[in-house]
């Protein structure tokens, strides 16, 4: 590739989270680009190509109406878009992996490998192929050598590394108006070639100082790095909400306070009860097991306490619960509000609310669960593809109820738990909610959503995270759940 390429032809191998909406905005901007995104999945596609979209994201249903059919395409073909493409996204999953070597920390690239022997073996023109999945650093090497161990006579490959920033729930958004656009390569003459070639897609909408070009592995490694400094920042804040509920201090005064200092910012400052999402967990794990190959287990044991800080969250804020509700759930109906990992998004993939589910269903509480998005299947099964429940072998099925609206959901519930910060639960009739459910009737707030003070003249007994509101009605502090009293500190 002796000079950047003019792209007029795009496929996107993965129709998912990042496939989807990354390619109808591509294809939103560059009206002479063909774009088809392919999947494996007809069923995915065939949702892809109805009214129906696999994929709730504000701001979606639009760009894909305008754009569909038009010079975006969803298909199952695969090896016909890779045939006709100049460059050919690889955007499938890369979940962490089951099995074998590296087992609930490495990254699964079985997905990535499949991809890349696919085109390898499907291309008979050059092409720039765009590792935009997360993977560890290195893993563009492993894509060009089996590029360059299968290819056809005369097919050259440049390989990019170009992550994906998105966020859900505002990925339009975000890809939209990205922060900056990174773009990895080689370099060498085809590699800068290839980077502008990829530039010049982007740069129809981003400014062009967004757009930083890096080599190959600072790129790779830039993605797993900005994931774990955000999932870091929340168990850092999460952290300081435990102290808050032993001591009274109330952690969005400290938010606020801390993010002042312009070193630390603002944003990404709320406490809550445990982040989810399918990226932090996996690229911050993806990192500790990185790190453990390269010989560096002090950084692998700095990163691994983010994970475990976001456990310590969660089982602490049901074991609250608990504790609040007279030691025992056993029986008694615990309402979840919200299932989803955060507002504005269907998906549950690591939502907390699972992990409180199962925690809940342990103390044999019946969990009722209401969301406005999530398919009510997933939630009857808390995200798994068995109605039977991990070692315990409980069926869930029998734990669960899913009902469509909130106000059902909570009758004659002992307790309401917020997991999800769906705007709607700031409005419901909370007067109504409270006359309807078992006394005292109890709020625990894990997105600090509500408004506490309403809500303890109402009559509920309300704890929230990072907040001591004990004095309004029990006198015990949120933190007493870990067993014995947390002690004063000296000064
Ligand atoms: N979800 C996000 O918000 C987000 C944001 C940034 C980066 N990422 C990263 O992007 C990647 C994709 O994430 P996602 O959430 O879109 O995943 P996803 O599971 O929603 O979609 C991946 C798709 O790839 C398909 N697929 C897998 N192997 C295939 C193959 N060989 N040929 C054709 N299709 C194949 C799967 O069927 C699936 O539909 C991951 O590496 C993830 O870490 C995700
Ligand atoms: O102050 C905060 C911010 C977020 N969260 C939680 O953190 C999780 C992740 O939220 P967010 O980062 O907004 O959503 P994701 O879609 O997981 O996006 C992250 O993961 C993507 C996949 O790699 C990256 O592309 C994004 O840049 C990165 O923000 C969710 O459970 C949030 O509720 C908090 O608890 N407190």
């Amino acid at each position: 590739m002796s000079e950047a390429v003019k792209i007029k032809n795009i496929c996107c191998i993965g129709a998912g989270y990042v496939g989807g909406p990354t390619c109808a905005v591509i294809a939103l901007k560059c009206p002479d680009i063909t774009v088809k995104v392919v999947d494996l999945s007809k069923e995915r596609i065939d949702q892809w190509n109805s009214n129906n979209l696999p994929i709730f994201e504000p701001g979606l249903d639009d760009i894909v109406k305008e754009c569909r059919g038009r010079n975006l395409f969803f298909s199952t073909n695969i090896d016909a878009a890779i045939h006709e493409a100049d460059l050919v996204f690889i955007c499938v999953n890369t979940p962490t992996k089951s099995y074998g070597l590296g087992k609930s920390r490495a990254p699964d690239l079985k997905y990535i490998e499949s991809a890349a022997r696919r085109i390898a073996d499907i291309s008979t023109s050059n092409k720039i192929v765009v590792e935009k999945s997360t993977v560890p650093v290195k893993a563009a090497e492993s894509i060009m050598e089996i590029l360059n161990s299968n290819h056809k006579p005369g097919v050259q490959f440049q390989v990019l590394s170009n992550p994906e920033f998105l966020a859900e729930g505002t990925a339009i958004n975000d890809l939209l108006n990205p922060d900056r656009v990174l773009i990895g390569g080689e370099e060498t003459p085809e590699g800068r070639n290839a980077i502008e070639s990829l530039s010049n897609i982007y740069s129809r909408w981003v400014a062009r100082q967004k757009i930083v070009a890096t080599n190959t592995w600072s790129s790779e490694l830039s993605k797993l790095a900005a994931n774990a400094f955000l999932a870091q920042r929340i168990s850092s804040i999460n952290s300081m909400s435990a102290i808050c509920e032993a001591t009274g201090a109330d952690v969005a005064e400290v938010a606020h306070a801390i993010g002042l200092d312009s070193r630390i910012g603002p944003k990404f400052l709320v406490a809550s009860v445990g982040f989810g999402g399918s990226c932090f967990q996996k690229d911050v794990l993806n990192l500790v097991y990185l790190s453990e190959c390269l010989n560096l287990p002090q950084v692998a044991a700095y990163w691994n306490q983010v994970i475990e800080m976001n456990e310590y969250q969660k089982r602490r804020f049901v074991d609250n619960i608990v504790h609040a509700l007279f030691n025992t759930v056993c029986d008694k109906k615990i309402t979840i509000f919200g299932f989803a990992f955060k507002k504005d998004t269907a998906d549950t993939r690591e939502s907390p609310s699972i992990t409180i589910c199962k925690y809940l269903i342990d103390e044999c509480a019946q969990i009722s669960i209401y969301d406005p998005q999530v398919d009510p299947e997933q939630m009857l099964h808390l995200n798994t593809h068995t109605h039977k429940y991990t070692h315990t072998g409980i069926d869930i099925e029998k734990y669960i109820k899913i009902y469509k609206s909130p106000y059902e959901a909570a009758k004659k519930a002992h307790a309401i738990v917020i997991c999800t910060e769906w705007d709607e639960f700031k409005t419901l009739d909370y007067e109504r909610i409270y006359s309807s459910m078992c006394q005292p009737a109890h709020i625990f707030d894990g997105r600090q959503l509500l408004d506490h003070k309403y809500l303890i003249d109402i009559g509920f007994r309300v704890e929230a995270i990072g907040k001591n509101l004990s004095k309004s009605h029990t006198g015990k502090p949120f933190s007493s759940v870990e067993g014995p009293k947390a002690k004063r500190p000296k000064w």
